[in-house]
């Protein structure tokens, strides 16, 4: 069934192709096996994690790098994956003072990387997270006044540039997994190349702008970093040895199964497998599946099942790093939030499906698409590379070589495939008003940057004078840029004080950014049914969400109460987190609070406010269409609404899934509608039924 070949290690060439083995279903095992050591690091000195450092590929090369870093204003730093880079090279510019005392930001596309090497870091440097080195999430700051090595997520590095353009804190920003191509990385790229400008004109001490990764366009990179040098590491610490199929899988899911179980049945159980699915459902189906079909296997070792997807909320997420139970096998199903920077201890196999969940904005239509897409071979090799990091891996690949082929180099940049209305708000908030010519590494589509601009505009962000002027950010647009989402929710916020309903709203929105509040099992519908009925609302679904984090709250957040009726725990415990952030951003733009009580009319008069971009009307064939696209779109089964028949409602969201559904969905009387944006009905030449 499997073909192979080896990623090397040290000194031997990166990849060296062995004849193919049709057939053939050994791989070589090898190297010692060892036990990671615990996560928080700080007490007694340890010796073994110094000789673990000073073992890695990067070691040998640390003065060198240093004087070249030290000199250099930007460098593109390329090696192997698991040579060290993310978790030396800031512990190396501190100790030889590159910083010149001012901190380091060290910017990782995904919050799980941002948290989990910044504990690896504490743990090496004996210390504690939130010291001299800490991390900073959305909604979460794990840092002091004396940090000096900050991990954190690129959207907050973003965040920090519209506060401070210059970057004035930072005396080195190191730009982590930079193939990734995120919106936030992409942007990211130019403000802090402007950052970097702008304080060499105006004599501020120099900013150093560090740009590693172990699979990027290194030309592009360097080109567009005024042809920064690009500095290579040599070598790989273990061998990973892998494996393809001989034949293309037509159901991947089930590969991974076949594949896990067999090496389930021939490798020793303290060897830990990752698995790489699409996304959350995918994920959770297969946990569950694997989790019977380990308890029917009563002769073989404990598995050990843990999915790991951004949604889980962080201690659960954990989980995936702590030390494995004796006589088990840990085997983590994850998303592509496990694809870059982070070292699962014990992994020693990896399963890659080579299909990965992408964005795909459609700018005619506004619509954001997940789609299940074809890995690059820049995060196939990514993959690859979680296997091998405390000692020789094998990564089996559920697709043939000729696949990995026919895979394209590089992702495409998300900034070309996604909607850019966040982005452009946070620009402005920047002082960029001029986005069109802003200088990206891959400009966005024109139409798309256009369609941004038109909803900002329509959402009373932005505004243009006369047709010949460049856009500006209006003061409900920089009160807008201050929330870390959507603008349409901060619009909705913000206007809740003119409803009177600032508590309701901030409930709906926090539990609106995080995963589904709901549990829903398909073997026991009725059940569930029956239970949530006292939630439901007729007004819709935002008014079901307020009124379930009521009765949450009245019952003084209870975890069994939770489980009596259906609700996450954890993503609704994450919700009242979120909120208390939001309420806090609220208090320093002064808002006032207020409360609406049981009258909720004006709950979804103000997200009619904010979501008339996202309405739709009933049509005379029975389905609905949407008002700004024309598009014909259903209400989702899950919804409240499901067998209603409304003349007019908003959305919050539009997915595909043979048909087009809107999810969370409220009831609005097209009179508000009109009233809020008549210019905008008019201009669609709609006339909303009353
Ligand atoms: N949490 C951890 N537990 C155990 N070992 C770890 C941990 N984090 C890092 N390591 C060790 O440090 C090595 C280097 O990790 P690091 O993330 O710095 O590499 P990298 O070059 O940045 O790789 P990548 O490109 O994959 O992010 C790993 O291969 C592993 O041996």
């Amino acid at each position: 069934m499997w073909h192979k070949h080896m990623h090397s290690p040290a000194k031997k060439p990166k990849v060296e192709h062995s004849s193919s083995n049709p057939g053939g279903s050994g791989w070589s095992g090898g190297g010692g096996f060892k036990n990671s050591p615990k996560l928080e690091g700080h007490g007694q000195p340890n010796e073994a994690l110094k000789q673990e450092r000073r073992a890695l590929p990067i070691y040998p090369a640390r003065q060198q790098l240093i004087a070249q870093i030290r000199r250099l204003p930007s460098a593109i730093v390329i090696g192997e994956t698991g040579s060290g880079k993310t978790t030396q090279i800031p512990q190396y510019l501190l100790e030889a003072g590159v910083n010149g005392g001012a901190a380091i930001a060290i910017t990782q596309p995904r919050r799980v990387a941002a948290v989990s090497v910044c504990q690896r870091v504490a743990q090496e440097k004996n210390t504690t997270v939130g010291t001299s080195v800490g991390y900073r999430i959305r909604f979460e700051d794990a840092t002091s006044s004396s940090t000096k090595l900050i991990f954190m997520t690129d959207g907050m590095l973003l965040r920090e540039a519209i506060l401070d353009s210059k970057l004035t804190k930072y005396s080195v920003i190191v730009l982590d997994e930079a193939h990734e191509r995120t919106v936030h990385t992409d942007v990211l790229f130019g403000v802090v190349k402007a950052a970097q400008n702008c304080r060499l004109k105006t004599g501020l001490k120099l900013l150093k702008i560090i740009v590693m990764s172990a699979t990027m366009d290194v030309d592009h990179f360097s080109r567009y970093f005024n042809k920064a040098p690009v500095l290579y590491l040599e070598g790989r610490q273990f061998p990973i040895q892998v494996m393809h199929t001989a034949e293309p899988q037509s159901d991947y899911a089930f590969s991974s199964v076949v594949t896990l179980f067999k090496i389930h049945k021939e490798a020793p159980a303290r060897e830990d497998v990752l698995i790489f699915l699409t996304g959350q459902d995918e994920i959770d189906s297969a946990v569950k599946q694997l989790r019977q079909l380990s308890r029917d296997m009563q002769d073989l070792p404990k598995l050990l099942i843990l999915p790991l997807y951004a949604a889980l909320p962080p201690q659960q997420q954990v989980k995936v790093f702590e030390k494995t139970p004796p006589g088990h096998r840990k085997v983590v199903i994850a998303t592509n939030v496990a694809e870059t920077s982070i070292t699962i201890p014990g992994i020693k196999f990896v399963i890659d499906c080579g299909k990965v969940k992408a964005k795909v904005f459609n700018a005619r239509t506004g619509l954001d698409i997940l789609r299940v897409v074809n890995t690059s071979k820049a995060q196939t090799l990514q993959r690859t590379g979680r296997a091998g990091r405390e000692s020789a891996g094998t990564c089996y690949r559920l697709f043939t070589e000729a696949q990995f082929g026919e895979m394209s180099s590089n992702t495409v940049p998300e900034i070309q495939r996604c909607n850019l209305s966040s982005v452009i708000l946070q620009l402005m908030a920047m002082g960029i008003s001029d986005v069109m010519t802003f200088d990206f590494m891959d400009k966005p589509d024109r139409e798309s940057i256009l369609a941004a601009l038109t909803e900002l505009e329509l959402l009373g962000a932005v505004e243009k004078i006369s047709e010949s002027d460049m856009p500006k950010l209006t003061p409900l647009g920089k009160r807008m840029a201050a929330f870390p989402l959507d603008p349409k929710y901060a619009k909705i916020i913000l206007l809740s004080q003119e409803y009177g309903c600032v508590e309701e709203v901030l409930t709906i929105v926090s539990i609106l950014s995080v995963d589904d509040i709901f549990i829903n099992q398909m073997n026991k519908r009725d059940e569930i049914q029956s239970v949530r009925q006292k939630f439901v609302s007729s007004e819709g679904d935002h008014i079901t969400l307020l009124n379930t984090f009521r009765a949450f709250k009245s019952v003084n957040g209870n975890k069994a109460w939770c489980f009596e009726n259906f609700i996450n725990y954890r993503h609704i415990n994450t919700a009242r987190e979120v909120r208390k952030q939001l309420r806090d951003i609220c208090s320093c733009q002064g808002i006032q609070f207020s409360s609406c009580g049981k009258d909720t009319e004006n709950v979804r008069k103000c997200l009619a406010a904010g979501l008339f971009l996202n309405c739709a009307q009933l049509s005379k064939q029975g389905d609905f269409t949407t008002v700004s696209s024309r598009l014909t779109v259903s209400i989702h089964p899950a919804s409240a609404l499901f067998h209603c028949k409304p003349a007019c409602v908003v959305y919050s969201e539009l997915i595909k899934l043979g048909k087009n559904y809107m999810r969370n969905v409220s009831v609005v009387d097209p009179e508000w509608l009109q009233e809020v944006a008549p210019s905008y009905f008019k201009q669609k030449k709609v006339h909303l039924m009353t």
